[in-house]
């Protein structure tokens, strides 16, 4: 028996690395009854059978799975947002930031088409590249035209799974190519594997880049909260979080009470007026989804 990764998985077999080495594997047949299926990503116990087969015996219990392509155990997304064309959103990102942070993912921001920028531009994504780094988050500034920033990505990926994520044309094909040229994924094109429609089914696979693997699919295509509880959004925002234990009331959601240390750092100036308002946004989004029901 040994220990692998669920890398691909393509007509009924499963590719499992273990050790540098890929093992084309079925799934045990119990897998069917016991409501089991094996996914990309999945850690699992397998048995060799020849050098390139096996079996797959046990799928580990999962951190976390995405839906949307199907992968289990991502440890870090992407964030791939664009300088310009299209600009950048801090909604957006919030947005992104708040899915990943409910399911313990790392985000990591990567803020691509660098060389876009005006002086007049700049100043603008400056000032918010400095906002979420002051939270804690980890930015990288990168163009695939100048070839800048692309190396300082690759320490990221070591010992994890990551899935790149990010809105339509802001480089996230171009970024994977500038950092593995072999892959040759298409870019600005409409049918490319990265770029394929929401409809179509997509197969998923793990590639390895640098000491780690990556995702060749984008995730968090929807980024609706539905599986966000009102209690849990302010978990969300790491730098609500740091100052929660100051709020006069235990669970302070920082909207109505009194005495409250995240309005506080608002009014201070500690906490940018953005991330507080599109807080409330999403707030009022996951109360409205409840009453619907
Ligand atoms: N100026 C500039 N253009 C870039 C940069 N990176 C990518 N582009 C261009 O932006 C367009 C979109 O790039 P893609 O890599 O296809 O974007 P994507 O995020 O994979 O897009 P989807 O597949 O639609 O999700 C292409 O025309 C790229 O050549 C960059 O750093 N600077
Ligand atoms: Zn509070």
């Amino acid at each position: 028996m040994a220990e692998g990764k669920i890398i691909k998985a393509l007509s009924g077999f499963y590719y499992v690395l273990s050790e540098g080495k890929l093992f084309q594997c079925r799934g045990r047949g119990v897998f069917r009854a016991q409501k089991i299926t094996p996914l990309v990503g999945d850690d699992v116990v397998f048995e060799a059978t020849s050098p390139m087969e096996g079996y797959i015996m046990k799928v580990h219990e999962r951190k976390n799975e995405l839906v949307r392509p199907p992968i289990a155990n991502v440890d870090q997304a992407v964030l791939v947002f664009s300088a310009v064309e299209p600009d950048f959103s801090a909604v957006l990102l919030d947005r992104f930031l708040v899915l990943i942070e409910s399911k313990n993912i790392r985000p990591l921001i990567v803020v691509n088409k660098m060389d876009l920028l005006t002086d007049k531009t700049k100043q603008v994504v400056e000032a918010y590249i400095h906002d979420y780094r002051r939270i804690g988050y980890d930015v990288i500034e990168t163009s695939t035209v100048e070839n800048s920033g692309v190396e300082q990505l690759i320490p990221y990926f070591s010992n994890k799974t990551s899935v790149f994520a990010g809105q339509s044309g802001v480089g996230k094909s171009s970024l994977l190519n500038a950092i593995r040229p072999d892959l040759q994924l298409k870019t600005n094109d409409i049918s490319h594997h990265l770029g394929r429609g929401k409809h179509t089914t997509r197969h998923v696979e793990l590639i390895e880049i640098g000491e780690g693997l990556v995702a060749d699919t984008p995730g968090f295509s929807a980024l609706e909260f539905n599986d966000i509880e009102e209690n849990q959004l302010p978990t969300c925002f790491p730098e609500f979080v740091e100052r929660s234990d100051e709020c006069k009331f235990r669970g302070c959601t920082h909207i109505a009470e009194p005495k409250c240390a995240v309005k506080k750092a608002l009014e201070a100036g500690e906490i940018p007026s953005y991330r507080y308002d599109h807080y409330v946004r999403f707030m009022e989004e996951i109360k409205e989804r409840k009453t619907r029901y």
